[in-house]
């Protein structure tokens, strides 16, 4: 493996893995891989979201985050840790701090049909009566990002040695959450805590991460060396990272980096920034032990087994989204 340290991160068109020339398929399986054993994040262009649904999405998510507080606070629900629905400003922080970060956001989850039993379990999606619009534009950014996602996760595969299939059965019907922020304006930023972030280092907690609005300036990781690397996607471009989930069943042979948005300079700390990550969970029952092609004396075994949906509800915990209220 060869230990490369990416001045930015990688971009894949992932065409190449679609194309049908299994040349192209294995070069793009290949470099993929390989930066996800590096720098655990890659630039993707042919995603599958179109320009003018991509707009559709911010128009109406910028709409949202614009009602008042009070409206926003009734579609809250910290009886199942804010897994559907709102979640107000300065409640979620990064595992091991206890200061906010600067944002607000809305999860969207897996549409419940009645009598599906794989989505047994999962509460149903709260829209907002204000914004009916919302439900169409959000579902179907969800769907077509789960599907890119099942795509990434066949290269991955692919990449482990797993047949292309390996990940199919496990996602469908996922536990993934589409998570529209607002990195809300600051007038005056002597009125937050000082060490306050629009989003603190953490690693993601799901399998991996599709997250569109990267193109918005402040986001950064932290490479291996330890210098942080800002990313620099493309407006066609979404970003496509490794989350922790995938690094345990890995056994830290596909890394989940520490990434951060860090705030604005002073005087534009006035302006809101937005971003979408799909955060891309299998069902709970996954097992997340390690892989056994992934653990041999030069790579002990790094984690206790657990299931997804243990995993995530330690997770939960950490990031102050646990029901105490
Ligand atoms: O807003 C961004 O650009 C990144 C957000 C992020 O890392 C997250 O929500 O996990
Ligand atoms: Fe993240």
């Amino acid at each position: 493996m060869s230990e490369k340290l990416y001045e930015e991160i990688p971009s894949l068109d992932l065409s190449d893995f679609q194309s049908g020339d299994p040349e192209k398929k294995q070069s793009f399986v290949q470099e993929l891989g390989e930066a996800y054993q590096t720098i655990g994040f890659v630039a993707i262009k042919n995603h599958g979201l179109t320009d003018a649904l991509t707009e559709k999405l911010y128009d109406v998510i910028q709409r949202y985050f614009a009602l008042s507080d009070e409206v926003k606070s009734r579609h809250e629900m910290p009886d199942i840790q804010y897994q559907r629905g709102y979640t107000g400003k300065g409640k979620e922080h990064a595992k091991g701090r206890n200061t906010g970060d600067l944002k607000e956001f809305y999860h969207i989850g897996q549409e419940v049909a009645s009598g599906d039993p794989l989505t047994t379990g999962y509460p149903p999606n709260v829209w907002p009566e204000e914004l009916p619009e919302m439900r169409e534009v959000g579902v179907e950014v969800y769907r077509i990002l789960e599907t890119t996602g099942k795509t990434m996760l066949k290269a991955i595969a692919l990449y482990l040695g797993l047949e292309e299939e390996y990940f199919e059965k496990k996602v469908e019907k996922g536990n993934s959450i589409l998570r529209p922020i607002h990195y809300y304006p600051i007038e005056n930023p002597r009125e937050v805590p000082e060490d306050a972030v629009r989003a603190a280092e953490h690693g993601d907690i799901n399998l991996i991460t599709l997250l569109m609005g990267a193109s918005a300036d402040g986001l950064q990781v932290l490479r291996r060396d330890g210098k942080w690397i800002p990313i620099t996607a493309l407006p066609d471009q979404i970003v496509v990272n490794v989350g922790d989930m995938l690094d345990r069943l890995t056994n830290h042979k596909l890394k989940s980096t520490i990434h951060r948005v860090v705030n604005p300079p002073k005087e534009k700390m006035h302006t809101s920034r937005y971003s979408v990550p799909f955060f891309m969970h299998p069902r709970s029952e996954m097992d997340l032990s390690c892989l056994e092609t992934c653990v041999d004396t030069d790579n002990p075994k790094q984690y206790q087994d657990i299931t997804a949906g243990e995993f995530l509800a330690e997770r939960l915990a950490e990031i102050g989204l646990s029901s105490k209220k």
